[in-house]
């Protein structure tokens, strides 16, 4: 029988199947961070219960870390009681933590990919929605919630309903200017924050395959972004030649039996999705969001659409993100002021994402009205950075380049992002007060990002590309 590639990796890790329950679906790696983790270690301590296989479980701190001065003491109390409860937790239950100092610590979604702890074919979970991310290597991998966490620590296992699957096609050749991110924004702008509600989504096309892995994990990462349990990508050479050679990624007979395998991942010409849609790169423009949930966005030269064509439903919601924002109907976004650049998150952290902004910067300078932060994903990545000069780069146009965390993506450390104030933002979610209380939040790509840090005004950086100083 054909089976889509969500139906065969699925089958590969069930354990138990009844009619009229959830699956038993076994569960490969389990990543967790100090924010949803806690309580299921309390939990595990009451029933007197072990990890099951602490070796499938890797921790590291993200949310809660500061990005500046990492090697002293966290000054905040309830993130440093986060941090060192995540410590004292994986030291007691025998789990692998790569906490404050360690080279390989980062956002969980930026480290798994990078040590090859993240493969094709695997089931991946971990307490946080954009464990998508992981998709992009040909892996299940989906958020969940923290008594989940527990039940995966004790059992290895977890129980859950088949999800549905929809497909999402884009095809062509994408425009200059244009990125992942641009790509995923401009879906969700089309199919809404929940079009993707109960399914599993396959991403496909040519558009889709032509990008690189750090690319297709922007994609995967806002999957959850428009309501999905999560999102994935065929895996193909593209996503063999990223993970050879990782730390934890098989090597030698293992390899070729492992790639074996993996080359037996893609949907069946003629699998049945629940749903399929399809795009074309060439309509795709450099995106950016006016409102306060990331399906209300734009092509950057175009005006926010007026509250009178939106479903009377949603015409209170829509005004009042508009106020939250300070936006109009059928304003243009071009050319307006912001205060704050933020580049980082699991979605725009990567070494490709630092290196595009550097190339684009280099020469430049930033403008005088804004204040730009750097926060790469992970150790690696920032030590990366910095071996390529891209730090000199950054110093250079003015840009602050901190150390690694999930930082003003969410504002659970002191990176927040004043009440009014404007941040173009590369990471995934615009909600009301997610950067700090009353902060507005743009998302864009990482170049749309870069373009705004230099002129200090929302910008289509399509005006800005040819770089002069650039061969
Ligand atoms: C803190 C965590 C549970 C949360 C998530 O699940 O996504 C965070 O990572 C986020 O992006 O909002
Ligand atoms: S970077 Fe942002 S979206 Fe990603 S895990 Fe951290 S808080 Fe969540």
């Amino acid at each position: 029988m054909s089976k889509t590639l969500v139906e065969k990796i699925w089958d590969a890790h069930v354990v138990k199947s009844e009619e009229g329950f959830p699956d038993i679906l076994y569960i490969d790696t389990h990543l967790i961070h100090e924010v949803t983790s806690p309580q299921a270690f309390d939990g595990l301590r009451k029933r007197g219960l072990p990890v099951l296989r602490p070796k499938q479980t890797v921790a590291t701190a993200d949310h809660n870390v500061p990005t500046i001065d990492q090697h002293l003491p966290i000054k905040e109390e309830l993130s440093r009681y986060q941090v060192d409860m995540l410590t004292k937790n994986c030291a007691e239950f025998g789990v692998e933590l790569y906490g404050l100092g360690h080279p390989f610590q980062g956002i969980v979604h930026v480290i798994g990919p990078e040590l090859g702890i993240t493969l094709p074919g695997k089931t991946m979970v971990c307490g946080d929605s954009h464990t998508s991310t992981h998709g992009a290597f040909g892996a299940i991998a989906f958020g969940i919630g923290t008594s989940q966490v527990e039940q995966v620590l004790a059992t290895q296992c977890l129980l859950q309903q088949k999800p549905k699957t929809m497909k999402i096609e884009v095809n062509g050749t994408l425009n200059a200017g244009v990125r992942a991110k641009d790509i995923i924004l401009y879906i969700i702008s089309k199919i809404s924050a929940a079009g993707g509600t109960g399914y599993f989504i396959e991403y496909a096309g040519t558009a889709i395959q032509s990008l690189s892995m750090e690319a297709r994990m922007t994609i995967c990462n806002m999957s959850i972004e428009m309501g999905a349990r999560g999102g994935l990508i065929a895996p193909d050479e593209i996503t063999f030649e990223y993970v050879k050679g990782r730390r934890f990624a098989p090597q030698g007979e293992a390899w070729d039996k492992a790639l074996a395998y993996w080359k037996t991942l893609y949907s069946d010409a003629d699998a049945q999705f629940d749903s399929v849609l399809s795009f074309d790169a060439a309509d795709i423009e450099p995106m950016i969001t006016y409102g306060t949930n990331p399906g209300m966005g734009m092509g950057i030269t175009q005006h926010i659409p007026a509250t009178a064509a939106q479903p009377d439903s949603e015409q209170f919601s829509y005004q009042k993100a508009l106020d939250y924002m300070g936006f109009k109907d059928d304003e243009p976004l071009l050319g307006k002021q912001v205060d704050y650049v933020f580049i980082g998150s699991c979605t725009n952290s990567r070494i490709e994402d630092l290196r595009e902004v550097a190339e684009f910067v280099y020469g430049r300078q930033k403008a005088p009205n804004v204040e730009v932060w750097i926060v790469p994903g992970s150790k690696q990545v920032e030590k990366q950075a910095i071996e390529e000069g891209l730090d000199k780069v950054f110093e250079a146009a003015g840009f602050g380049l901190r150390e690694p965390g999930c930082s003003a993506c969410l504002g659970m450390n002191e990176d927040k992002i004043p009440a009014g104030k404007y941040c173009i933002s590369t990471s995934n979610r615009n909600f009301e007060g997610r950067q700090g209380p009353n902060a507005r939040t743009l998302l864009v790509s990482p170049l749309t990002a870069a373009a705004a840090a230099v002129t200090g005004q929302i910008t289509d950086v399509r005006t800005l590309l040819n770089h002069p100083e650039l061969a």
